[in-house]
Parts: C-alpha cells; structure tokens; sequence
C-alpha cells in the first residue's frame, strides 16, 4: 500500500509528517518509522509524525515516533511543523488559524501568525522530580543546580518537564561539549527511568541563550522546541535569564517566553515544507 508523506523541519530538526486524519491509530509502526528516519536507506528523519483525528474537544491528535521508534509525549519543532502540514491539508491561507491539540502531554495551541511563523501555547512546565521523573531529589521537590556526576565530573543540573523530561547544564562555552559521548550517558543515566533530553547552555545575556542539545531518542539534533522552553524556565529558576528570551540553536533561533500572567511557556519560530513523496 502506498503512503504519501511530507517532510518537514522547524531549524533543521525534521520530520517524516502522514495525513492520518481517517484512523486513530497511526498507519506506521514503530519499526517502519525507524527505517524511514534511517538518513542512508530510508527518507531521513529525526522523528515520524501522524496527524490523527481529535480526541476530547481537540481538532486534532498528534503522536510521533523518534527515530529510535519511541514514543516522546510531546515535541516542540514538530508541533509547528504539524500546524503548517495542517494548514497545508485543509486548503487554509496560513494566518491567525489556530489548533487545539491533543497530545500525549495534553493539549497544545499553534497559531499561525501573519508573518509566516507559528507561536505554539506549550502549556504548563512541570518542575517537580516525581513529575519529570528524575530520583534526583525527593518527587516533591524541584531539582535546580543539583550535582549530577556523569562521565567522571559533577555537573551542576536543572530538571524540567515540557510534558517530556529535560535536564538542563549551565556552561561557560557550548561549543566544548563533547555532545556525541556525554549526551547518551545523560539520557541513560540511572536518575532518570524513562531517559531525558539534554541541553547545554551558554548564557549571552538575560535575554540571548545558545544551546545544544542530545534528544532522548534521536541523539544530536539541530534543534529541539521543547528543550528550548526547558532551558527559558531552567534560567528563570537559576535567575540567569528573564521571563523572555532568544535561544539560538545550531538550526537557528527560537523565541521563547514563560509568561508571568497565566505561568505558560510559549514559543515562536518557524516550520518549513521541504518535499512530498510516496512510500
Ligand atoms: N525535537 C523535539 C523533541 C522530540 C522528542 C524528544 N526526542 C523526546 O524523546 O522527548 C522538540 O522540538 O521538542
């Protein structure tokens, strides 16, 4: 059976995006999605996302597989590139139309905005150990500049959930971080059961961050949304940062805001059609 797809990418973290609108369950099985992110023999891919009918009041569900074939609650970049396949589907000029999300970290809202960007309500971040999961520290408490040893040295880490689990390190340079042999020994380390992404980031100011990032899953990656977000709130709680701020990635920049009024992160950025095809 043939399958039609987009692929997509917001700052160069990109995905494999199939209309599933006609079943609740998605057309690819994890195994399939893996092959497909494979980037020599398959279309290449950091995740595979399935644009599903709405559930609970919702105009839409979205479920994504990293490339590794698990199933992440949420995904920052690709919930915009969603909105803009969306967009694409229903034939919608792409201004001010905005989606109610099901997730599997609850329900999200991108609105495309006049300027070709979307702004995605987040929702709430989640600062407790128990909600992230991390034993770093008892499951009430927040885990904020807690040492951390991993690869022979202690690191000062911050823990935050964005419906998915992120454990974020203050450095003085991003570029020295040997990314490809500590990320994987963040994400399985024994303090975190379900694995965590992981970011490192270099303060230019209260309001300009650079980061770089392991993904749980997907490994380095150009760019992650939701670690973007943990990382505004990770600087709000350590007061290196204010409530708004640039987060420049190796992909390019996200702007990132944990609003004082109602305590939602929200993120603006772009997501960019790059081909369709037929599996
Ligand atoms: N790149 C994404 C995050 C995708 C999920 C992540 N790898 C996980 O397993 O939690 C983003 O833009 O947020």
């Amino acid at each position: 059976m043939a399958i039609e797809f987009t692929k997509y990418h917001g700052l160069g973290n990109d995905f494999i995006l199939i209309d599933n609108r006609s079943s609740s369950t998605p057309r690819l099985t994890p195994e399939q999605a893996v092959n497909l992110c494979d980037r020599h023999f398959g279309i290449g891919a950091n995740g595979v996302i399935f644009a599903l009918p709405g559930t609970k009041d919702t105009d839409y569900t979205m479920r994504i597989y990293n490339s590794d074939g698990s199933e992440p609650e949420m995904c920052g970049n690709g919930i915009r590139c969603l909105a803009g396949f969306l967009a694409e589907l229903e034939g919608m000029s792409r201004t001010q139309d905005r989606y109610r999300i099901h997730t599997l970290a609850g329900v999200m809202t991108p609105q495309l905005t006049e300027d070709g960007q979307i702004r995605v309500d987040m929702g709430l971040p989640h600062l407790l150990a128990g909600e992230i999961p991390t034993t770093l520290a008892a499951a009430d408490a927040k885990v904020i500049n807690q040492p951390l040893e991993v690869a022979g040295q202690s690191w000062d880490v911050t823990c935050v959930s964005m419906g998915n689990p992120h454990c974020i390190t203050f450095v003085d340079d991003v570029a020295a971080i040997s990314l490809e042999s500590i990320g994987p020994q963040f994400e399985h380390h024994p303090v975190f059961p379900q694995r965590t992404n992981t970011e490192f980031i270099q303060v230019v100011s209260r309001d300009y961050v650079k980061m770089r990032v392991w993904e749980r899953g997907a490994g380095i990656t150009l760019a992650c949304g939701t670690g973007a977000c943990a990382a505004l709130v990770a600087g709000v709680l350590t007061e290196k940062c204010d409530r708004r701020a640039i987060v420049e990635l190796p992909g390019g920049t996200l702007e990132i805001e944990w609003s004082e009024i109602d305590q939602r992160v929200y993120m603006t950025g772009p997501a960019e059609r790059v081909f369709t095809g037929k599996i």
